[in-house]
């Protein structure tokens, strides 16, 4: 069965260290022209309900061979926060899933989302997408950059500090840090300066290599 990916959902609750919650849903997605040629489509993945799903050992499969002898069952049944059918769109399945956990996150919670499925499950068409059909990844970093429009901090007194902090700094760091700037911007302009000489020199040559 390679047409499922299952997504799972972490998130932080506000106001307790211990309490986490995960979601987990369940996208299937549709068969290709191939798959449907070499009649792939057994009916394997019956979605049962928006939270149930039945699986059937597909035919001359290991599982279904050993239920035929009267070993094991060819039949499970899954529950998961919500199943996403074939039919489901990308913006539905974000809007559905991590569209508010963005929210949280932005606000300053922690969140964590990993899909997981066999090869050619879905897995990547559900995270990344394409250019016509983003996935989860393009829209969040959407809604991120929305979210910042107009939030920008417009001083000068921070400064990224390690991994994920920042520094203040007083007024004679700020003066500091601009000189710094300045020193390096006057050293790019020479290097830009010098090239471009370097440039003009050997095009000159090459059009009158005797001069
Ligand atoms: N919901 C969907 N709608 C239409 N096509 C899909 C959908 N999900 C996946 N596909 C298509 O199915 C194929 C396999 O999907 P994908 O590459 O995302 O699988 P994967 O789980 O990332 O595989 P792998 O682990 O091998 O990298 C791709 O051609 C993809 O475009």
């Amino acid at each position: 069965l390679r047409s499922f990916t299952v997504m799972c959902l972490q998130s932080e609750v506000p106001g307790s260290a211990e309490v986490q919650t995960m979601r987990v849903y369940l996208r299937v997605r549709p068969f290709s022209k191939e798959e449907l040629s070499d009649n792939e489509d057994q009916g394997c993945v019956v979605i049962e309900s928006s939270q149930t799903v039945t699986l059937n050992a597909p035919k001359g499969s290991a599982n279904m061979k050993s239920s035929e002898k009267g070993i094991g069952v060819s039949l499970h049944k899954f529950a998961f926060s919500q199943i996403f059918g074939p039919e489901t769109t990308q913006s539905e399945l974000f809007d559905l899933t991590v569209k508010s956990q963005t929210h949280d996150f932005l606000e300053g919670k922690n969140a964590l989302i990993f899909s997981y499925g066999v090869t050619n499950a879905g897995k990547t068409y559900t995270i990344q997408g394409t250019p016509q059909d983003p996935g989860i990844l393009p829209r969040v970093l959407d809604a991120t950059f929305h979210y910042s429009e107009g939030r920008q901090y417009e001083g000068m007194d921070l400064k990224p500090y390690l991994r994920n902090d920042a520094q203040y700094l007083d007024p004679d760091q700020v003066k500091q840090e601009r000189s710094a700037k300045a020193a390096i911007f006057a050293s790019v302009k020479e290097v830009r300066e010098v090239f471009f000489n370097f440039i003009f020199y050997l095009s000159f040559f090459f059009f009158f290599p005797k001069v």
